[in-house]
């Protein structure tokens, strides 16, 4: 049996939803660190891991080709909520699912001069506020969620990157478009990467593409599917969504390795296969 670990956030509902797994293939679902550890620990053989676990673990792993959840801009669900200025961090709670988010979060910092102290902690941005922190790092659905909190609601005429970033003393910093306004890249939040010594069956591939073929052309019912079960708009679940980069083309590499290069200067070199059919 080969094992796939999925993480299954919203983000990756236009790949996922629709795949049929192949026969001899089997999949569980969890957040980040928990399929970053299955995927290095050997419990399963494939997973959408962290950019960050496969750039740090590059002499073990290797990534699909063609496969990323990457954004330019604006991401919307991996964002920072604080309290004071971003320069006036002084003590931020991280989510414990996180591992890219949290090294692009130490490398935003960095980058400012700042080095508030970084703690894991649970709980909401406005728990977690209102407990003392001053900055709260949250990502995926529940991320999205908050985001649309405090910046909403959005009307017909209004774009969601024009939507203002504080409301009630709590300001959004999107980190995606931090990066972007830092480096002028897309940031590569996800991968596909298996273990070299267990590559993936070209059928789990191909189902993989064929899904994700289905389900970037149907992604109105894919946004109204999953709108419902968040309970956001459907016009921001959609916007959302086609705003994500699944193909990991060349903008998106360059944007990995320049994240590499500053979070991990000496990482071993980063492997892509199997070749695409026709390479
Ligand atoms: C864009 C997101 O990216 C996710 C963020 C991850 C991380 O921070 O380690 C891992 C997988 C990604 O799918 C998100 O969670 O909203």
């Amino acid at each position: 049996m080969y094992r796939a670990g999925w993480i299954h956030y919203t983000n990756v509902a236009p790949i996922l939803d629709d795949l049929v797994l192949p026969a001899g293939v089997n999949a569980v679902t969890g957040v980040p660190t928990q399929m970053n550890a299955a995927l290095l620990s050997g419990e399963v053989d494939i997973a959408n891991i962290s950019a960050v676990e496969f750039i740090r673990n590059a002499d073990q792993l290797a990534a699909l080709p063609d496969f990323s959840v990457a954004v330019l801009g604006s991401v919307y669900s991996v964002n920072l909520f604080h309290s004071v200025p971003w320069e006036d961090l002084k003590r931020v709670a991280l989510t414990a699912q996180s591992a890219t988010s949290v090294a692009l979060l130490e490398v935003l910092l960095r980058e400012s001069g700042l080095s508030p102290s970084l703690e894991r902690a649970e709980g909401t941005a406005q728990e977690l506020l209102a407990a003392g922190y001053d900055g709260v790092l949250r990502i995926g659905d529940s991320a999205l969620r908050e985001w649309y909190g405090v910046v909403g609601p959005l009307t017909e005429t209004t774009s969601m990157t024009a939507l203002p970033h504080h409301k009630g003393g709590v300001t959004v910093t999107d980190l995606a478009q931090k990066w972007f306004e830092l480096t002028g890249h897309p940031f590569v939040f996800a991968v596909w990467a298996y273990r070299q010594s267990a590559p993936p069956p070209a059928e789990l591939l191909q189902a993989m593409r064929v899904a994700r073929r289905h389900g970037i052309g149907h992604l109105e019912e894919v946004a109204q599917r999953h709108a419902q079960r968040l309970g956001l708009p459907e016009r921001v679940v959609q916007h959302y969504l086609w705003n994500f980069r699944y193909h990991l083309e060349a903008p998106d590499r360059l944007g990995l390795n320049e994240f590499a290069a500053k979070v991990a200067p000496n990482h071993p070199p980063l492997v892509f296969g199997p070749a695409l059919p026709g390479d």
